[in-house]
């Protein structure tokens, strides 16, 4: 029976498309799937028609209205079409007439590509080239290894032609797909072996025999990425009504096989820079999990803020349509579910959760009645990075600690009193009915670890900022078994003082950890200008703290402008910006809801939505709850309330040279040298994530002097 697949491209055209012309669409699929073959090439309002003089006879148009066309693929076998394109009329037709479908003989997936345009640039870009003393873009790759990842003749012509990025940027639009991808990460830097491994590797199809490069109708099947396969007209419909989401369809290759691969051995990673779509994964890995949930089991789904839980919750929502299922996942940050675990303790006595700022004060108070004379952020950061962490209860547990990794020097003389001073502080704390986070994370695995799991499966997003005692609590959630852990992250965004190495606690992912490296997020624009705050900065995995993670590779298909920057002279004036800013943004049509403002203070957003409002602009401290409704104020919110949401458009504000670093956020050299150097890191990755939050524009402004960061960065 025939039917009508749908094309990314056509997809990614929809907001577009007004209602009546959708309906077309629709009325279209249904015919396809009614009508013979024959009949479907007869239908006079279906009009399947081929075109004169095509590069590809298979590209054929059908009606969809009086004014709209659809350019559909239309193999010589099979009865599979896919609809590539709706387009008015005559755009239609000249777009038509320029492609050509054919089938990797490697990734066995369909590709398009502008066969024409290509044909027509490509004898130019040979006669520079010959005439260019710079040396061939891919020069150092023989025919033998391009051709290994699915370069064909034609591409590769067209690649030896090529002298540099920006000539590929060019071609890159009209290349086949898959083959534009692997020549891409090359061009970035990428070998052979990364490219296989993460671009085409992912996109292999299990198959025996010899590639049939006439046969579409397999090959359509194994273009998942690319190609949808609708089967009932509801679906269709909901496609069509609703604002599209790609990421709940097009999965990326590499990010199927991360997702829906059958089973892990034990715990898994997925790492990759900012908007890799390693939340999108998460949330794909919960669907497939729930697709092989055993009676009784449950799954935690859980993150960092409750921003981003509320994310999650809309996210899983649109995913996975049964309220049944989805009643089997809890998701909730790793705090909130310690709580939980606590309070279910018959007789517990309710502790009040201590605020962080009210931990420095209480440690001075303890260090003045234990005659401890070092500095009460000493203590704060050995009660936090080697107490809580090590998870010590006894003090000849903390004469015998490890201290490797601090910065801070103690003799053996010296840890009875610091040990003496712990003891007070938390005794103190008791004493009035409070407790940290982090204590109570470590209570809570203390209960779990007693009363043992209660998930059988674990999924965590921005694993990045977990301390020790919230991934113990998280290792006791749920029992060692294969698919226990998956855990989704990026040291790169690492804004809080966890520097945590999967291996040490004893959470092995090598060998079931995979790197995301395509954005699909931001513009290439922006991530370029981004990246280079960190460039040069060493930043430790997740999974091994002894190795450093790079951002190589990463990169966006999107195109815009670059990032405006604005230097104010002082803070009224660049508010004043700032507003101009936002309206313009509005006056080109982005809904105010769309926009995001951030600053590395409380202080700095609250001046900035009163601003925008007294110019009449809805303005709003960023919603961490209520995220059913989509927001229609600019959400104003700290740099790090920002981390894991996205705006169309950002403006980063206040980036001046005392904001950032912020010198109370980065701990003196003289107390501690490793968590100066830490600190500072994480002053830096947190304008990288503010910045990083952008989809279509970015804008960052500061008053008097800038951030080192941003003048580092050559900016
Ligand atoms: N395969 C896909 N097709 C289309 N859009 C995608 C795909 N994967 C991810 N996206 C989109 O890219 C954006 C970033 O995805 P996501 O938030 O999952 O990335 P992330 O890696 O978790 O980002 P961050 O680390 O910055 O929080 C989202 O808008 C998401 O919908």
């Amino acid at each position: 029976m025939p039917q009508l697949a749908f094309d990314i491209g056509f997809f990614a055209e929809l907001p577009k498309i007004q209602p009546p012309v959708r309906k077309g669409v629709l009325d279209a699929w249904e015919k396809f799937n009614r009508l013979s073959l024959d009949q479907l090439f007869k239908d006079a309002g279906l009009k399947l028609e081929s075109l004169t003089n095509p590069k590809d006879k298979q590209i054929r148009t059908i009606r969809i209205d009086q004014f709209w066309r659809g350019v559909v693929l239309a193999p010589t076998t099979g009865d599979t079409f896919v609809l590539l394109r709706v387009m008015q009329h005559d755009k239609a037709i000249a777009w038509a007439r320029k492609q050509k479908s054919t089938i990797n003989t490697v990734t066995r997936a369909v590709e398009i590509r502008d066969a024409a345009t290509l044909d027509e640039i490509t004898p130019a870009y040979e006669r520079v080239a010959q005439a260019s003393p710079k040396a061939r873009l891919f020069e150092k790759f023989s025919d033998g290894d391009l051709s290994a990842l699915g370069i064909d003749a034609e591409t590769l012509r067209q690649a030896r032609s090529l002298v540099d990025k920006e000539q590929l940027e060019v071609f890159a639009p009209l290349l086949p797909q898959d083959q534009r991808e692997v020549l891409q990460y090359l061009a970035e830097g990428c070998t052979v072996e990364e490219v296989w491994q993460d671009i085409v590797a992912p996109a292999l199809q299990a198959a025996t025999q010899p590639v049939d490069t006439q046969d579409f109708e397999t090959a359509i099947r194994h273009s998942r990425a690319r190609i949808a396969l609708v089967t009932a007209s509801e679906e269709l419909r909901d496609i069509l009504e609703k604002p599209f989401a790609a990421w709940r369809v097009f999965l990326h290759p590499s990010q199927r096989k991360v997702a829906y691969r059958a089973s892990y051995s034990g715990p898994a990673q997925v790492a990759g820079g900012p908007g890799t779509g390693k939340t999108v994964v998460a949330l794909h890995r919960v669907k497939h999990l729930l697709g092989h949930l055993r009676d009784g089991d449950r799954i935690l789904l859980t993150t960092y803020t409750n921003a981003l839980v509320n994310a999650l919750r809309a996210g899983l929502e649109s995913l996975v349509e049964d309220p049944e299922l989805r009643a089997r996942v809890d998701i909730s940050t790793v705090d909130g579910f310690a709580s939980r675990v606590v309070a279910e303790v018959p007789d517990a006595v309710v502790l009040r959760p201590l605020q962080y700022n009210e931990e420095e004060s209480r440690w001075a108070k303890a260090a003045e009645a234990t005659g401890f004379d070092g500095s009460a952020q000493f203590l704060a950061q050995e009660y936090r990075h080697v107490v809580l962490a090590q998870d010590i209860r006894t003090i000849a547990a903390y004469e015998a600690a490890d201290r490797r990794g601090r910065g801070s020097r103690l003799t053996a003389a010296e840890r009875p009193l610091v040990w003496e001073t712990v003891e007070r502080f938390t005794a103190d704390l008791a004493a009035d009915g409070a407790r940290t986070w982090l204590q109570t994370c470590a209570e809570a695995a203390r209960l779990l670890a007693e009363k043992g799991p209660r998930y059988r499966h674990v999924v965590v997003d921005e694993a990045q900022d977990l301390h020790p005692a919230q991934w113990r609590l998280l290792r006791a959630a749920a029992p060692a078994r294969p698919d226990d852990l998956f855990v989704a992250g990026d040291p790169h965004q690492r804004i809080y003082d966890s520097k945590v190495s999967l291996k040490s606690l004893g959470i092995k992912v090598t060998g079931r950890s995979v790197k995301l490296r395509k954005n699909y997020r931001s513009t290439q624009e922006i991530l370029r200008w981004s990246t280079a705050l960190l460039i040069g900065r060493p930043i430790a995995q997740l999974e091994d703290d002894g190795r450093n993670e790079t951002l190589l590779g990463y990169r966006s298909a999107l195109h815009g402008d670059g990032p405006a920057v604005h230097s104010a002279t002082t803070e009224e004036a660049e508010l004043d910006a700032l507003v101009a800013q936002v309206k313009a943004w509005l006056d080109a049509g982005v809904g105010a809801g769309e926009i995001g403002v951030s600053a590395r203070f409380k202080r700095t957003g609250s001046k900035a939505v009163a601003r925008l409002k007294d110019a009449g602009i809805p303005a709003e401290t960023l919603r961490t709850t209520d995220t059913a409704k989509e927001p229609t104020a600019v959400q104003v919110g700290t740099m790090h309330s920002f981390k894991g949401l996205e705006f169309r458009c950002v403006a980063v504000v206040g980036v001046t040279g005392e904001a950032l670093p912020f010198p109370k956020a980065v701990t003196p050299p003289e107390v501690d040298a490793k968590q100066h150097e830490t600190d500072l890191l994480s002053e830096r990755c947190l304008l990288f994530v503010a910045c990083t939050r952008a989809r279509d524009s970015l804008y960052v402004s500061w008053s008097g002097e800038p951030s080192p960061f941003l003048r580092e960065a050559g900016v």
